[in-house]
């Protein structure tokens, strides 16, 4: 029976959620957590209202073995450190590995073990009976010690498809021994949705649902459907990580899981529909703390899970969001976005035009002759939906006009590779711009690492000491891409569309685009529109003169 120590279980639709993105997640390649981001993490766990979180190996690694020494304090959720059973030929208690997972300071464990015989055969090559004796022994250690326990049925499922009255021994044996979560693994990934629900389902005939839980990899692309078939077969606890990250082709996303349970399975969880809205900052936070870009296209939380392109999307959405969209995005604190491109309507400019603050008769003949220039300069490589500030500067310089704060007369720039008089290798680049601000030329010459970032300083020595407000704007993303030549006969030429991402002392940030044959061109372009965008919301006025 389950050890007292645990938390209790009040209602049956009560479903606790575990969270593995410190100790499986850490098993994605390419993800290296340190001490502080696991402590981070953990606390945007703790306070989007995960019950468990399962904190590493105590005993695997340096930095899991400093994180156990001084857990960081939870206010709702339980750290837990993880483990396997002891091994072959040894008792419980004499098994230095096991000692080093039941000496950490929490208040729960989950220890993995085998439950498919092939496995007990083939990779730990003992007894079939000393593997469940391994099980046993462990569970029964770790409750003695006054921990709450789990055991995790590595390969359950492949094990129960071989041979179904082994994996269900190896699964009783853990919960007769005290574990209060019997966690049901499909380690591989490859069993699918139906199997999961049958499967669950017999085995709660044996292990009740209360006690069983969930884990499952994404290797066929159905994580969190086999997640949430266990949960309609019983299963009380679910395993994920954020955003899916984990072993090989990642665990099931707790992101998607917590308000496909909450939203549209009417289940209870911790995450209450108050704490749901912070679900799209803790997936964001992840991705910072991975120095990675958030994937757009991610589930609820994605930048694009609410984007509206296409033209007759926009136009409904328009009339109520409902006709396109499955939940209202404020519930998981993500946006919506209505985007303009070669896909868009005239709803999509209007709607575009709410956004940022232009009134503007809908019939307005003008409307229409934006929506074609859009499709037309997207013909010749701009994107604008993703290039907002542009498409802002566009549409304002048809409708209304855009003062003209400063023009580009001219610019040069030259690359030198060099060795200095220490023979250290020297690559750098010298920019000279003509600008005219207020009437008057400006020329400025600057040093930098590369063209781009040579001219971006010449421009600005021309610029600040007329417009303060870009001394804070900085920029933080810059891609290339070089697109074929738009028309047959524009010759062999490619195109070139640079994509310039900024960001001001507020914390704002806008994307814009630039388009030439030329890189450097190009990269002005867009350049030129950030800082642009940049005067028109600081308000600034163009100089009278250059007194
Ligand atoms: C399905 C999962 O994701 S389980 C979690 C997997 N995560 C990890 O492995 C990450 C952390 N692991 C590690 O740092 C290391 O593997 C350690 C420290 C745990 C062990 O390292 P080592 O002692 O060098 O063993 P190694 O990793 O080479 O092999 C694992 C050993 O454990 C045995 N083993 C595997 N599962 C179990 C189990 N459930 N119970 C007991 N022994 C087991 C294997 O048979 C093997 O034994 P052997 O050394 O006699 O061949
Ligand atoms: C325990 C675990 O991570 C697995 O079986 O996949």
């Amino acid at each position: 029976m389950a050890s007292d120590s645990t938390i209790d279980t009040p209602d049956a639709d009560r479903v606790y959620l575990f969270d593995t993105t410190l100790r499986d997640g850490q098993q994605t390649r390419g993800v290296d957590f340190t001490v502080a981001d696991k402590a981070a993490i953990a606390r945007a766990l703790d306070q989007l209202g995960i019950d468990y979180i399962e904190g590493g190996w105590p005993g695997a690694n340096p930095t899991d073995d400093r994180f156990f020494a001084e857990p960081p304090k939870m206010e709702n959720a339980r750290i837990v450190a993880f483990g396997m059973t002891r091994r072959p030929g040894r008792s419980a208690e004499n098994d230095p590995g096991l000692a080093g997972i039941l000496d950490a300071r929490v208040p729960a464990v989950c220890l993995v073990g085998k439950t498919w015989d092939f496995h007990v055969d083939v990779a730990l090559e003992i007894e079939r009976d000393e593997n469940v004796a391994m099980v046993r022994d462990s569970i029964a250690r770790a409750v003695t010690v006054g921990r709450e326990a789990m055991f995790d049925c590595e390969h359950f499922f492949d094990g129960f498809k071989a041979n179904p009255d082994y994996a269900l021994e190896c699964a009783e044996a853990a919960y007769k021994s005290g574990a209060r979560w019997v966690v049901l693994c499909d380690t591989n990934g490859g069993t699918l949705p139906h199997e999961i629900e049958a499967i669950v389902a017999t085995v709660a005939a044996r292990v009740p649902g209360t006690h069983l839980g969930i884990h499952c990899h994404n290797d066929t692309g159905n994580a969190v459907a086999n997640s949430l078939a266990a949960i309609r077969a019983g299963a009380r606890q679910v395993q994920g990580t954020i955003n899916g990250l984990g072993e090989r082709c990642g665990n099931a996303d707790m992101m998607a899981i917590i308000p496909n349970l909450v939203v549209k399975m009417g289940m209870t969880t911790n995450v209450g529909a108050d704490k749901l809205t912070q679900l799209t900052s803790v997936s964001r936070m992840l991705d910072e703390r991975l120095n990675r870009s958030s994937d757009p296209h991610r589930a609820y939380v994605g930048a694009a899970a609410f984007a509206h392109k296409g033209g007759l999307h926009v136009s409904a959405v328009q009339k109520d969001p409902k006709t396109y969209e499955h939940v209202e995005p404020g519930i998981v604190g993500n946006q919506r976005h209505i985007l303009v491109s070669d896909q868009a309507g005239r709803s999509n400019i209007l709607a575009r035009f709410a956004e940022i603050g232009v009134e503007i008769d809908p019939k307005h003949p003008k409307i229409q002759r934006l929506v074609d220039e859009v499709k037309e300069k997207e013909f010749l490589g701009y994107s604008y939906d993703s290039a907002e500030a542009s498409f802002e500067l566009l549409a304002r310089r048809l409708i209304q006009g855009v003062p003209e704060f400063f023009t580009i007369e001219r610019w040069r720039v030259m690359d030198e590779r060099r060795f200095n008089a220490r023979g250290d290798l020297v690559i750098e680049s010298e920019a000279t711009a003509t600008l005219t601000v207020g009437g008057t030329a400006h020329h400025e010459v600057a040093v930098g690492n590369g063209p781009v970032n040579a001219l971006d300083t010449a421009i600005r020595k021309a610029l600040t000491p007329k417009f303060p407000a870009i001394q804070t704007m900085r920029l933080i993303d810059y891609k290339v891409r070089i697109l074929p030549p738009a028309r047959d006969g524009d010759g062999t030429d490619a195109t070139t569309r640079v994509m310039i991402e900024s960001e001001d002392e507020t914390g704002t940030t806008w994307r814009t685009v630039g388009v030439s044959p030329n890189i450097i061109d190009a990269s002005i372009a867009a350049l030129s529109d950030a800082i642009t965008w940049k005067l028109l919301r600081a308000g600034a006025a163009v100089p009278k003169t250059d007194a």
